[in-house]
């Protein structure tokens, strides 16, 4: 499957300006899996390094499920016109095959997400979601859009959507500006 055509927004969309992903500009709403958080452990005998309990997967009264999600990537300026939400578990996705992701994630406000955030996630970054937070559902943007993605699975609905008012489009930062070389 190819990319999609350019996904523009027209002139009615507000505009947000994705950003390399941090662990601190993303901890409101999940983790940035990154193994300079925390001091390793030695195993293996001495051949192996471990970084232990770096997210938090929650699967509420259902269990942790192991998929694996194979996306279109898509192209920016992204329209996004639509975010949804999990209250019963976080969501996880680890990247695979050199994939790229665009992380798009709101607070809620009284039921509904506000002001999206956008975040550009690369293939050694996987984010883990967390619980009934609003996100872009995955949208690869280079590689192979595969990934590997752990979330609940178990009875009942889990799954919130919220189509936006006005569409918003995500675009990369400006060249030049200090983000658009990191
Ligand atoms: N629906 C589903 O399995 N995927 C979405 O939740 C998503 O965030 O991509
Ligand atoms: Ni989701």
């Amino acid at each position: 499957m190819g990319p999609m055509t350019p996904d523009t927004g027209g002139d009615d969309a507000a505009t947000v300006t994705a950003r390399p992903i941090t662990a601190d500009a993303f901890a409101p709403f999940g983790e940035l899996i990154t193994a300079d958080r925390t001091p390793p452990r030695t195993i293996n005998q001495g051949l192996c390094q471990r970084f232990t309990d770096l997210a938090r997967l929650d699967a509420g009264d259902g269990r942790i499920g192991v998929s694996l999600f194979r996306a279109q990537v898509r192209t920016l300026p992204h329209r996004l016109d639509l975010m949804e939400r999990h209250p019963g578990g976080s969501q996880c996705f680890v990247p695979l095959d050199g994939s790229h992701v665009l992380v798009t994630v709101a607070p809620d406000i009284g039921g509904a997400p506000g002001t999206p955030r956008a975040f550009l996630a690369g293939p050694d970054q996987p984010v883990n979601i967390g619980r009934n937070v609003w996100h872009g559902v995955l949208t690869p943007i280079a590689g192979s859009g595969l990934f590997l993605v752990l979330d609940r699975l178990g009875p009942g609905r889990n799954l919130e959507e919220h189509r936006l008012r006005r569409p918003v489009l995500i675009r990369l930062p400006p060249a030049g500006s200090a983000d658009a070389t990191a």
